[in-house]
Protein backbone atom coordinates (compact mmCIF):
# COMPACT_ATOMS: atom_id res chain seq x y z
CA UNK A 1 0.00 0.00 0.00
CA UNK A 2 0.67 3.60 -0.71
CA UNK A 3 -0.04 6.39 1.01
CA UNK A 4 -3.02 8.18 -0.58
CA UNK A 5 -2.11 12.01 -0.65
CA UNK A 6 -4.91 14.71 -0.59
CA UNK A 7 -4.03 18.58 -1.03
CA UNK A 8 -6.55 20.52 1.12
CA UNK A 9 -7.28 24.58 1.03
CA UNK A 10 -6.34 26.09 4.69
CA UNK A 11 -9.30 28.01 4.91
CA UNK A 12 -13.12 27.70 5.20
CA UNK A 13 -13.29 24.02 3.30
CA UNK A 14 -10.75 22.32 5.73
CA UNK A 15 -12.94 21.68 9.01
CA UNK A 16 -15.62 19.92 6.86
CA UNK A 17 -13.48 17.94 4.91
CA UNK A 18 -11.76 17.08 7.88
CA UNK A 19 -15.12 16.02 9.41
CA UNK A 20 -15.59 14.06 6.30
CA UNK A 21 -12.89 12.09 6.25
CA UNK A 22 -13.36 11.72 10.36
CA UNK A 23 -17.10 10.10 9.07
CA UNK A 24 -14.88 7.54 7.07
CA UNK A 25 -12.97 6.37 9.51
CA UNK A 26 -9.72 8.72 8.81
CA UNK A 27 -8.03 10.69 11.63
CA UNK A 28 -4.87 12.96 11.98
CA UNK A 29 -4.77 12.65 15.81
CA UNK A 30 -1.93 15.40 15.56
CA UNK A 31 -4.77 17.54 13.55
CA UNK A 32 -5.65 20.78 15.32
CA UNK A 33 -6.94 24.19 13.98
CA UNK A 34 -3.78 26.10 15.28
CA UNK A 35 -1.42 23.88 14.11
CA UNK A 36 1.17 25.52 11.77
CA UNK A 37 2.21 21.89 10.81
CA UNK A 38 1.25 21.06 6.63
CA UNK A 39 1.51 17.50 6.76
CA UNK A 40 -1.05 14.99 8.82
CA UNK A 41 -0.89 11.09 8.29
CA UNK A 42 -3.13 8.46 9.54
CA UNK A 43 -1.00 5.55 9.16
CA UNK A 44 -4.04 3.13 9.47
CA UNK A 45 -5.34 4.25 6.56
CA UNK A 46 -2.51 5.24 4.29
CA UNK A 47 -4.00 9.02 4.28
CA UNK A 48 -2.17 11.55 4.06
CA UNK A 49 -3.08 15.09 3.69
CA UNK A 50 -1.18 18.42 2.82
CA UNK A 51 -2.33 21.66 3.82
CA UNK A 52 -1.92 24.37 0.63
CA UNK A 53 -3.38 27.56 0.25
CA UNK A 54 -6.64 26.99 -1.56
CA UNK A 55 -6.45 28.57 -4.89
CA UNK A 56 -3.31 25.95 -5.05
CA UNK A 57 -4.76 22.55 -5.07
CA UNK A 58 -5.37 22.45 -8.61
CA UNK A 59 -2.21 22.79 -9.25
CA UNK A 60 -0.43 20.11 -6.81
CA UNK A 61 -3.27 17.63 -7.92
CA UNK A 62 -2.70 17.92 -11.59
CA UNK A 63 0.88 18.04 -11.21
CA UNK A 64 0.45 15.02 -9.15
CA UNK A 65 1.75 16.41 -6.33
CA UNK A 66 -1.54 15.45 -4.52
CA UNK A 67 -3.62 12.39 -5.94
CA UNK A 68 -6.60 13.83 -4.42
CA UNK A 69 -7.84 17.42 -3.49
CA UNK A 70 -10.33 19.07 -2.24
CA UNK A 71 -11.24 22.75 -3.44
CA UNK A 72 -14.07 25.45 -4.32
CA UNK A 73 -15.50 24.90 -7.59
CA UNK A 74 -14.97 28.77 -8.40
CA UNK A 75 -11.50 27.99 -7.76
CA UNK A 76 -11.57 25.27 -10.25
CA UNK A 77 -13.52 26.97 -12.95
CA UNK A 78 -10.75 29.75 -12.03
CA UNK A 79 -7.65 27.56 -12.63
CA UNK A 80 -8.54 25.39 -15.79
CA UNK A 81 -6.92 22.44 -14.35
CA UNK A 82 -6.51 19.22 -16.36
CA UNK A 83 -8.39 16.62 -13.42
CA UNK A 84 -11.05 14.68 -12.90
CA UNK A 85 -13.67 16.07 -10.58
CA UNK A 86 -15.26 13.22 -9.13
CA UNK A 87 -17.48 14.36 -6.68
CA UNK A 88 -19.39 17.04 -5.27
CA UNK A 89 -19.13 17.55 -1.71
CA UNK A 90 -22.29 19.04 -0.75
CA UNK A 91 -20.78 21.70 1.31
CA UNK A 92 -18.84 25.49 0.82
CA UNK A 93 -22.45 26.54 -1.00
CA UNK A 94 -22.77 29.63 -2.78
CA UNK A 95 -22.82 31.06 -6.04
CA UNK A 96 -20.95 32.72 -8.55
CA UNK A 97 -22.66 36.19 -9.36
CA UNK A 98 -22.08 39.69 -11.08
CA UNK A 99 -22.25 42.57 -8.71
CA UNK A 100 -23.11 46.52 -8.69
CA UNK A 101 -24.89 49.27 -7.97
CA UNK A 102 -28.27 48.87 -8.88
CA UNK A 103 -29.00 51.34 -11.52
CA UNK A 104 -25.86 50.15 -13.50
CA UNK A 105 -25.96 49.39 -17.38
CA UNK A 106 -24.72 46.03 -17.59
CA UNK A 107 -24.80 46.37 -21.11
CA UNK A 108 -22.66 49.71 -21.74
CA UNK A 109 -19.80 49.53 -23.95
CA UNK A 110 -16.65 48.95 -22.37
CA UNK A 111 -18.00 47.42 -18.89
CA UNK A 112 -14.74 47.48 -16.28
CA UNK A 113 -15.32 44.03 -13.93
CA UNK A 114 -12.76 43.62 -10.59
CA UNK A 115 -12.51 40.06 -9.95
CA UNK A 116 -10.17 37.28 -7.81
CA UNK A 117 -11.29 35.41 -11.07
CA UNK A 118 -10.67 36.93 -14.38
CA UNK A 119 -10.81 33.50 -16.18
CA UNK A 120 -14.64 32.93 -15.32
CA UNK A 121 -15.53 36.70 -15.44
CA UNK A 122 -14.35 36.71 -19.35
CA UNK A 123 -15.96 33.41 -20.27
CA UNK A 124 -18.96 34.64 -18.84
CA UNK A 125 -19.15 37.61 -20.79
CA UNK A 126 -17.77 36.57 -23.92
CA UNK A 127 -20.06 33.88 -24.12
CA UNK A 128 -22.87 36.57 -24.51
CA UNK A 129 -20.55 38.60 -27.02
CA UNK A 130 -19.82 41.20 -24.37
CA UNK A 131 -16.34 42.27 -23.95
CA UNK A 132 -15.18 43.36 -20.83
CA UNK A 133 -12.09 45.30 -19.37
CA UNK A 134 -10.65 42.78 -16.29
CA UNK A 135 -9.36 44.23 -13.22
CA UNK A 136 -7.90 41.27 -11.11
CA UNK A 137 -7.87 41.74 -7.44
CA UNK A 138 -7.10 39.60 -4.51
CA UNK A 139 -9.43 40.32 -1.79
CA UNK A 140 -11.75 43.41 -0.90
CA UNK A 141 -13.73 43.02 -4.48
CA UNK A 142 -16.63 44.78 -3.04
CA UNK A 143 -14.17 48.00 -2.91
CA UNK A 144 -13.57 48.14 -6.76
CA UNK A 145 -17.00 49.79 -8.08
CA UNK A 146 -17.58 51.82 -4.41
CA UNK A 147 -14.50 53.56 -5.46
CA UNK A 148 -14.85 53.96 -9.48
CA UNK A 149 -11.94 50.91 -9.94
CA UNK A 150 -14.72 49.16 -11.76
CA UNK A 151 -17.97 49.47 -12.82
CA UNK A 152 -19.16 45.91 -11.34
CA UNK A 153 -17.82 42.60 -9.52
CA UNK A 154 -17.69 39.06 -10.66
CA UNK A 155 -17.55 37.16 -7.28
CA UNK A 156 -19.21 34.79 -4.64
CA UNK A 157 -21.70 35.08 -2.44
CA UNK A 158 -22.98 33.25 0.15
CA UNK A 159 -25.30 35.04 2.63
CA UNK A 160 -25.21 38.65 0.79
CA UNK A 161 -24.05 39.93 3.52
CA UNK A 162 -20.71 41.67 2.21
CA UNK A 163 -22.60 42.96 -0.99
CA UNK A 164 -25.50 44.36 1.45
CA UNK A 165 -23.30 46.33 3.95
CA UNK A 166 -21.51 48.11 1.28
CA UNK A 167 -24.68 48.69 -1.14
CA UNK A 168 -24.17 46.55 -3.60
CA UNK A 169 -27.00 43.86 -5.19
CA UNK A 170 -26.45 40.88 -7.28
CA UNK A 171 -27.36 41.86 -11.13
CA UNK A 172 -26.59 38.67 -12.94
CA UNK A 173 -25.99 35.13 -11.21
CA UNK A 174 -23.55 32.94 -12.82
CA UNK A 175 -23.62 29.69 -11.55
CA UNK A 176 -23.74 27.64 -8.15
CA UNK A 177 -20.82 26.81 -6.46
CA UNK A 178 -19.86 23.77 -3.93
CA UNK A 179 -16.67 22.10 -2.57
CA UNK A 180 -15.65 19.52 -5.02
CA UNK A 181 -13.56 16.46 -4.28
CA UNK A 182 -10.78 15.99 -7.57
CA UNK A 183 -8.13 13.62 -8.73
CA UNK A 184 -5.04 13.60 -10.65
CA UNK A 185 -5.63 11.66 -13.74
CA UNK A 186 -2.62 9.50 -13.51
CA UNK A 187 -2.92 8.81 -10.10
CA UNK A 188 -6.70 7.59 -11.18
CA UNK A 189 -5.30 4.90 -13.46
CA UNK A 190 -1.88 3.80 -11.93
CA UNK A 191 -3.43 3.49 -8.13
CA UNK A 192 -7.00 2.89 -9.16
CA UNK A 193 -8.00 0.01 -6.18
CA UNK A 194 -6.77 2.76 -3.46
CA UNK A 195 -8.28 5.77 -4.91
CA UNK A 196 -11.87 4.26 -6.48
CA UNK A 197 -12.17 2.57 -2.88
CA UNK A 198 -11.60 5.95 -1.47
CA UNK A 199 -13.96 7.54 -3.64
CA UNK A 200 -16.66 4.39 -3.11
CA UNK A 201 -16.19 4.66 0.57
CA UNK A 202 -16.97 9.03 0.63
CA UNK A 203 -19.87 8.63 -1.85
CA UNK A 204 -21.69 6.08 1.16
CA UNK A 205 -20.79 8.74 3.67
CA UNK A 206 -22.37 11.81 1.78
CA UNK A 207 -25.53 9.75 0.24
CA UNK A 208 -26.13 8.84 4.19
CA UNK A 209 -25.55 12.38 5.39
CA UNK A 210 -27.91 13.47 2.65
CA UNK A 211 -30.70 10.72 4.18
CA UNK A 212 -29.96 11.98 7.28
CA UNK A 213 -30.08 15.85 6.77
CA UNK A 214 -32.31 15.91 3.18
N1 LIG B 1 -18.33 33.44 2.00
C1 LIG B 1 -18.25 32.17 1.61
N2 LIG B 1 -19.21 31.31 1.89
C2 LIG B 1 -19.14 30.01 1.52
N3 LIG B 1 -18.14 29.48 0.84
C3 LIG B 1 -17.18 30.30 0.54
C4 LIG B 1 -17.18 31.67 0.91
N4 LIG B 1 -16.06 32.19 0.48
C5 LIG B 1 -15.42 31.18 -0.10
N5 LIG B 1 -16.09 30.05 -0.11
C6 LIG B 1 -15.74 28.75 -0.67
O1 LIG B 1 -14.66 28.24 0.09
C7 LIG B 1 -13.51 28.11 -0.74
C8 LIG B 1 -12.28 28.40 0.07
O2 LIG B 1 -12.39 29.71 0.56
P1 LIG B 1 -11.21 30.31 1.40
O3 LIG B 1 -11.69 31.65 1.92
O4 LIG B 1 -10.69 29.32 2.36
O5 LIG B 1 -10.07 30.51 0.33
P2 LIG B 1 -9.82 31.71 -0.64
O6 LIG B 1 -11.13 32.22 -1.20
O7 LIG B 1 -8.80 31.27 -1.63
O8 LIG B 1 -9.32 32.81 0.35
P3 LIG B 1 -7.89 33.36 0.69
O9 LIG B 1 -7.58 34.27 -0.47
O10 LIG B 1 -8.19 34.07 1.97
O11 LIG B 1 -6.93 32.19 0.81
C9 LIG B 1 -13.76 29.08 -1.91
O12 LIG B 1 -13.03 28.69 -3.05
C10 LIG B 1 -15.26 28.93 -2.11
O13 LIG B 1 -15.56 27.79 -2.86
O1 LIG C 1 -22.09 36.66 0.88
P1 LIG C 1 -21.17 36.64 2.06
O2 LIG C 1 -21.57 35.64 3.09
O3 LIG C 1 -20.96 38.01 2.63
O4 LIG C 1 -19.75 36.10 1.55
C1 LIG C 1 -19.16 36.60 0.39
C2 LIG C 1 -17.80 37.14 0.63
O5 LIG C 1 -16.93 36.07 1.05
C3 LIG C 1 -15.78 36.06 0.20
O6 LIG C 1 -14.80 36.93 0.67
P2 LIG C 1 -13.70 36.52 1.74
O7 LIG C 1 -14.29 36.47 3.10
O8 LIG C 1 -13.01 35.26 1.26
O9 LIG C 1 -12.73 37.74 1.70
P3 LIG C 1 -11.85 38.38 0.52
O10 LIG C 1 -12.42 39.76 0.39
O11 LIG C 1 -10.46 38.36 1.04
O12 LIG C 1 -12.02 37.57 -0.74
C4 LIG C 1 -16.31 36.64 -1.11
O13 LIG C 1 -15.25 37.12 -1.92
C5 LIG C 1 -17.24 37.72 -0.65
O14 LIG C 1 -16.58 38.92 -0.41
Amino acid sequence: MTYINIALGKGRLVDKTISLLKEMGIDFCEYHSESRKLIFEDPKNYIRIVLVKAVDVPTYVEKGAADIGVVGKDTLLESGANVFEMVNLGFGNCKFVVAGCEQLNLYKKKLIVATKYPNVAKKYFNQQGRSIEVIKLNGSVELAPLVGLSDCIVDIVETGTTLKENGLKILEEICPISARLIVNKASYKTNFQQVNTFLEKLQAIINRLEVNNP
